[in-house]
C-alpha cells in the first residue's frame, strides 16, 4: 500500500514506467508506489543543438519515451495505461549535453571533462494520463525538469581508469554513478540527490500534488522546511483536503514538531479552533504542548494501535450507508444524517468527523460531504464499490479476529466463538439465508471487480479462445476478460445456488459481455471444455486434499497446451509478505498462502509446466501455466 496520499491516488490506477533504469525503479518501489514496468524502445537521438537549454533536451527525450509506450500499449497490446512515467537523465558541463558512454574511451572522455569542475545533472520528467476514446488514444502531459549540482575532486589517470575498469560508467549519464563508487568521486552536491541517480522523487510528488490536489482558494500556509520544500504538506493530503481551505499550518509549531515528533508531518494550529484541522497522524503531545525533548513518537506502532478504531469507524458508516446518503444528497449537517440513518445526532457527528479524519469525508460550512474516493470505492454503487467487502469485513471478519487469542492459543477456527456455530454449520446457512448468501457474494464481487484488470491483463491471455472461470461467482472478471479479449468465450462455473443469484450483479446491457454462466460444482461435477482455466481466489481458501481433487480433475481435463490461470496474492519466498496475504491467514480458514516457489511445485505436481509468476503490484498476483504437451 503506498503510504502517501498522493502517492496513494495512483493505487487504483494502471501506472507504467517507461524506463529500464533499475534506479528509477528502485527509487519508485522504495515509496510503495505500484507500476509495471515496459522500457521504452524510443531511440535517444533527437538532434542536440535544436534545444536552447540542455533541460529542454532531457524533458523532450522524456516526454518522447513515455509517449512511445502509451501509443504501443494502446495499439499493440489493447492495454491503455491510465499514466504512463518517462524520465531522461543528463549531465551537462562546458554547454555540451553527456548521455551514457558508448565505450571505455567514451567515459574515459566524459569523466576527464567532469574532473575538478562542477557540473549539472538534469533529469526531465514526463507524466502522461491517457485514455481511449474510441480506438484513438487520447494524452494529457505533464512534464518538468529537476537540476542537481555535483562537483566532483581533481580525478587522477589511475582512479580514472581504475573506475571505468569496474563496469560502473558504461549505463549511466556523464559516465558515472553517484549511489555507488562514483560517489567517492564528489566533492558537494546541491540539490536533489535522487535527481542524479535518476528521478526526481520530490518534485515528482510536488507535480502529483499540483495535479490531484489543486491549491485551495483560501490560503494555506506552508511550513518550509529546511529539507523538503512547501511539498512537505503532500505527506499529509489526502482527499479530503483538496477542497478544504480552512486549515492552517502553525509556524511556531515547527520547531516542535520537526525536533520532537513526525518530522515530516505539518502541525495544525490548535488555538482557533475553527481553523484546526486535526489529522489522526498528528503527534497529540504537540497538540497539548509537550516539550521538545519528548521521545520520538513511534508513528507506525501508534498507527497500529488505533488501527482497528480507523477501521470500525469505516465499517460503521458504511453499514450505515452514510456515503450513500452523502453522494445523492450531500452536503449534509450531522442532524441530517443521523435523521436520514435513524442515528444519535452526537454519535453520528462524531462518527462523521472520524471519517473526515480519516480523509473519508469533507467537512464544510455546509456539512459534510463524500471526497472522490468514497464517492469510487465506499458508495454501494461506485464504480469500484468495496461496501460488499467492507460489509463482510464487519460482519464476518471482525468477530473472528476479536478471537485471534483464542485462535493463536488454539491453533483453530474460532467461528464457534464469533458466532456461536461451527465452521460447517455456518455453511450451511450459506445456503439457506438469502441474506448471509448474498452479502458473500457482494464481497466477492467488490473485489472480483477491483481487481479483474490486473488478473486479466497480468498476462497476453489473447491466445486462448475459450476460457472458463471456476469458481467465477458474479462472472466480475468474466466480463472484464471478454472487455479485452473480444474474441474469447468465457464460462463461469459456480455453484447453483450462486448462478441463482448473479443477476443483480451484471453490468447494464449495454456494457454486458455475452458471458455463459454454467452451474456445477467444481470438486464433484465434470468441469467444461477450455482452453484456459481460472482459479481466481480459490486455492488460498481450501486445505490440500480438497486442492488435490479440484486440480486433478483440472488436470485430466486440460488438454496438451491449454493453461491455468490461478489468481492469488503471491508471499515472498521467506513468506512474510505482502502484509495483507499474512494478516488474511489469521482467520485460520483451512486453506493457506502460497509463496511463488509453493505455487510452481503445487502446479507442477499436477502436471503444469512453464510457471510464470506475475508480482502485479496491486491486490492479486497472477501465475500461468501450461498443461505438458504429450511426447512425440
Ligand atoms: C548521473 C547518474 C546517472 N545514473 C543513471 O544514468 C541513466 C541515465 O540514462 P537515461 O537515458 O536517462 O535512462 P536509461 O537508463 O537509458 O533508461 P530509460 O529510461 O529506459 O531510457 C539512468 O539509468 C540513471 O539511473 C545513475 O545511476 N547514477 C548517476 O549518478
Amino acid at each position: 500500500m503506498a503510504l502517501n496520499p498522493v502517492l496513494g491516488k495512483l493505487v487504483s490506477k494502471r501506472v507504467v514506467l517507461a524506463s529500464a533504469s533499475p534506479r528509477r525503479q528502485e527509487i519508485l518501489t522504495n515509496v510503495g508506489l505500484r507500476f509495471e514496468v515496459v522500457p521504452s524502445w524510443f531511440k535517444e537521438t533527437l538532434e542536440k543543438s535544436s534545444f536552447a537549454a540542455p533541460y529542454e533536451y532531457a524533458v523532450e527525450t522524456a516526454k518522447q519515451k513515455a509517449l512511445e509506450v502509451a501509443n504501443r500499449m494502446h495499439v499493440k497490446h489493447l492495454r491503455t495505461p491510465d499514466i504512463v512515467i518517462g524520465a531522461d537523465t543528463i549531465v551537462s558541463v562546458d554547454e555540451q549535453i553527456l548521455e551514457k558512454p558508448v565505450d571505455k574511451q567514451d567515459a574515459y572522455r566524459m569523466l576527464s571533462r567532469l574532473s575538478g569542475k562542477e557540473h549539472s545533472v538534469f533529469t526531465g520528467v514526463a507524466i502522461i494520463h491517457c485514455s481511449s476514446k474510441g480506438n484513438q488514444l487520447e494524452t494529457e502531459i505533464t512534464d518538468f525538469y529537476e537540476e542537481t549540482k555535483v562537483k566532483f575532486s581533481d580525478l587522477s589517470e589511475e582512479l580514472l581508469w581504475e573506475y571505468i575498469h569496474s563496469g560502473e560508467p558504461m549505463d549511466k549519464a556523464g559516465g558515472y554513478g553517484i549511489q555507488a563508487l562514483g560517489g567517492m568521486l564528489v566533492e558537494y552536491v546541491h540539490g536533489d540527490f535522487l535527481n542524479v541517480v535518476g528521478f526526481p522523487l520530490n518534485h515528482f510528488c510536488k507535480k502529483l500534488a499540483e495535479l490531484y490536489y489543486p491549491p485551495p482558494k483560501h490560503t494555506v500556509q506552508h511550513i518550509k522546511h529546511d529539507s523538503i520544500p512547501s511539498v512537505d504538506t503532500f505527506e499529509n493530503l489526502s482527499d479530503g483536503e483538496s477542497e478544504s481551505s480552512n486549515f492552517t499550518e502553525h509556524k511556531g509549531a515547527k520547531k516542535l514538531n520537526s525536533s520532537s515528533m513526525c518530522p515530516s508531518r505539518p502541525v495544525y494550529n490548535c488555538e482557533n479552533s475553527s481553523s484546526v484541522r486535526t489529522d489522526s497522524m498528528v503527534p497529540l503531545g504537540n497538540q497539548n504542548g509537550a516539550s521538545e525533548s519528548a521521545a520520538k513518537l513511534p508513528s507506525k506502532i501508534v498507527d497500529l494501535m488505533d488501527g482497528f478504531k480507523a477501521s470500525k469507524a469505516l465499517f460503521v458508516a458504511s453499514k450505515l450507508k452514510v456515503f450513500d446518503y452523502l453522494k445523492t444528497k450531500g452536503p449534509l449537517k450531522a442532524v441530517d444524517v443521523a435523521n436520514e440513518v435513524g442515528t444519535s445526532v452526537c454519535g453520528t457527528e462524531r462518527l462523521l468527523d472520524a471519517c473526515v479524519a480519516l480523509g473519508l469525508l469533507e467537512k464544510t460550512s455546509q456539512g459534510y460531504s463524500n471526497t472522490d474516493s468514497a464517492n469510487t470505492y465506499l458508495t454501494s454503487d461506485g464504480e469500484y464499490s468495496l461496501h460488499g467487502y467492507i460489509i463482510h469485513s464487519n460482519d464476518h471478519l471482525w468477530p473472528l479476529f476479536t478471537n485471534l487469542e483464542s485462535a493463536v492459543r488454539e491453533g483453530s477456527r474460532q467461528n464457534h466463538r464469533a458466532f456461536g456455530r461451527k465452521a460447517e454449520d455456518l455453511f450451511k446457512d450459506y445456503y439457506h439465508s438469502q441474506e448471509v448468501k448474498q452479502r458473500f457474494m457482494a464481497a466477492m464481487h467488490s473485489i472480483a471487480h477491483l481487481t479483474a484488470r490486473d488478473v486479466a491483463t497480468a498476462f497476453d491471455l489473447s491466445q486462448f479462445k475459450s476460457t472458463c472461470d471456476l469458481g467465477g461467482c458474479t462472472g466480475a472478471l468474466a466480463h472484464e476478460l471478454i472487455q479485452i479479449y473480444p474474441n474469447m468465450k468465457v464460462t463461469v462455473f459456480d455453484l447453483p445456488e450462486v448462478i441463482a443469484n448473479i443477476s443483480y450483479f451484471q453490468p447494464s446491457e449495454q456494457c454486458a459481455a455475452p458471458v455463459t454462466f454454467l452451474s456445477g460444482d467444481f470438486f464433484k461435477d465434470n468441469l467444461p471444455e477450455a482452453d484456459l482455466y481460472i482459479l481466481s481466489r480459490i486455492l488460498h481458501d481450501w486445505p490440500d486434499e480438497r486442492i488435490h481433487v479440484l486440480l486433478s480433475k483440472i488436470s485430466a481435463v486440460c488438454k496438451p497446451g491449454s493453461a491455468l490461470l490461478v489468481a492469488e496474492i503471491v508471499l515472498d519466498e521467506q513468506k512474510t509478505h505482502p502484509a495483507r496475504a499474512v494478516l488474511q491467514s489469521l482467520s485460520m480458514t483451512e486453506g493457506k498462502q502460497r509463496s511463488g516457489s509453493e505455487y510452481k511445485q503445487l502446479l507442477e505436481k499436477y502436471g503444469f509446466t512453464d510457471v510464470q509468476i506475475k508480482i502485479t503490484g496491486t491486490l492479486l498476483d497472477a501465475v500461468l501455466c501450461f498443461k505438458k504437451n504429450l511426447s512425440p
